[in-house]
């Protein structure tokens, strides 16, 4: 019995079985190319057997240094973009509740944590600083490359203030470098600093790095329960291992993704009706935007917070153009329920659902929704998820890598590169003038100047 649950009855109007039998033989290859090792991008794909193999000592460092951040931290900083930031964010959302920041103390699991580094916004920046005004915090730098350039500005900015505040040598017990095993920028520096260090392992790209130290030290600083994530991922890892379409539910919904692209469906959005599960769409984006979209081909990720955006979304989904197709994350206990309030009059015409939750309101219109979307003529795959708990999460994980790394190699392409990534860098470099892009500055000023 699996963890998390998927239900496929809202695909059959658009897969007929012949189909199913069809791309069995595509995934029975990506399983092989996968397991076996000889997949193109192979040596990224240590995140496999992860939640089994992970660096025990490392995870203890974790632990430790978690503990000391909350005995000096009210706040602690998390810097890095991508991979080396989704992760951690989606956690902290769907781990804690929706105001964690705004509640009391003695009321959150762990330190208020906040993002910085994933965008170029001066007055994002601006307005951090002002949150953080006189309390104590600590920076959790997180870069492989150590030169990517928005967390590497947020890092300056964050190490500034902290030497202003605790000065040069304070400061540096209170940062704490995900990085590079043994070179890069940031290993470098953290180096010659003393800064405490953690391994982005080599074996991982940033995109599966979620339960490596690039999300498990924020996740636990903040409170979350990083046992039980991983608790969660090597259930999955263990649940998944069937090479057998009909016995892997994550391979079954990387067939169904794949045969539905090929019918046109090239649009996959994920459907969350939590807020608190927006950044799981954007953690999910990423990882199935940068592992299928290559060489022209690929199934595009997009996302919608239902009910919000039915109403600006809706319309669209319902009745523009025919190449979407929804998978819905389905909560099936969530984490409070409150009972709609009885009225004396009946003026807003809701006493019809005075014996409802409000609960029982929003799974009703999930329903309601899956049925309309598939009578507009939007395939939906709906996973069941039984808590909105850390062991959940850890299996999620761990379903949508698998899934991704399995789709992504029945299109024929590398899951685990990004090449697309560097050309904007490229630009950006050269119209900044970096030095070594001395030709491409030339070149793209030229354009910008006609
Ligand atoms: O960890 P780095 O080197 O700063 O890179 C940040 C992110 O950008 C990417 O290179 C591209 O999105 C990711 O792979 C990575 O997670």
């Amino acid at each position: 019995m699996t963890h998390i649950k998927l239900n496929t009855q809202h695909v059959a109007p658009f897969m007929s079985e012949h189909e199913y039998e069809e791309v069995r033989p595509l995934i029975a290859m990506a399983d092989q190319e996968l397991r076996q090792g000889t997949g193109v991008g192979a040596e990224y794909s240590d995140w496999l057997t992860l939640p089994s193999d992970y660096d025990r000592a490392e995870f203890k460092k974790i632990q430790e240094a978690a503990k000391k951040i909350q005995s000096d931290s009210k706040i602690l900083v998390v810097i890095g973009i991508g991979g080396s930031y989704l992760g951690a964010k989606m956690a902290y959302e769907f781990l804690h509740p929706s105001f964690n920041n705004e509640l009391a103390a003695d009321q959150q699991a762990g330190v208020k944590v906040y993002f910085a580094g994933n965008s170029l916004s001066s007055t994002y920046l601006t307005d951090l600083i002002r949150v953080i005004a006189d309390q104590d915090f600590s920076v959790n730098v997180i870069s492989k490359s150590g030169t990517t350039t928005e967390p590497s500005v947020a890092f300056r900015i964050f190490k500034q203030l902290l030497e202003k505040k605790y000065g040069t040598e304070g400061a540096k017990k209170r940062i704490y470098a995900t990085t590079d095993a043994s070179r890069g920028a940031l290993y470098e520096e953290s180096q010659e600093a003393g800064y405490e260090t953690f391994v982005i392992p080599n074996g991982i790209g940033g995109r599966f790095s979620v339960l490596t130290a690039v999300g498990l030290l924020p996740i636990a600083a903040s409170g979350g329960d990083i046992e039980q994530l991983m608790a969660g991922a090597k259930a999955a890892q263990d649940d998944y291992s069937q090479p057998n379409l009909d016995d892997n539910d994550a391979y079954r919904y990387a067939a169904i993704r794949r045969t539905l692209y090929d019918k046109g469906f090239t649009t996959e959005l994920l459907i969350t009706w939590e807020p608190s599960m927006r950044y799981l769409a954007e953690w999910w984006k990423q990882l199935m935007g940068e592992s299928e979209g290559k060489n022209h081909k690929g199934i595009y990720p997009s996302s919608a917070n239902f009910s919000t955006d039915l109403h600006s979304l809706g319309q669209y989904i319902q009745d523009g153009r025919r190449d979407l197709f929804e998978t819905v994350i389905r909560l099936d206990n969530p984490q409070a329920d409150l009972d709609l309030p009885k009225m004396a009059d009946n003026r807003d015409g809701l006493q019809y659902l005075e014996d409802m939750t409000v609960n029982d309101i929003n799974v009703t219109a999930a329903n309601g929704v899956a049925l309309a979307h598939v009578d507009g003529g939007v395939p939906n795959i709906a996973v069941h998820i039984p808590k909105q708990d850390a062991y959940t999460l850890g299996y999620m994980i761990y379903f949508f890598e698998l899934a991704v790394a399995i789709s992504g190699y029945s299109f024929a392409i590398n899951p685990f590169n990004q090449p697309g990534v560097e050309d904007y860098k490229k630009a950006m470099f050269a119209l900044l003038g970096k030095p070594g892009y001395e030709a491409e500055t030339k070149a793209y000023r030229a354009r910008l100047d006609q």
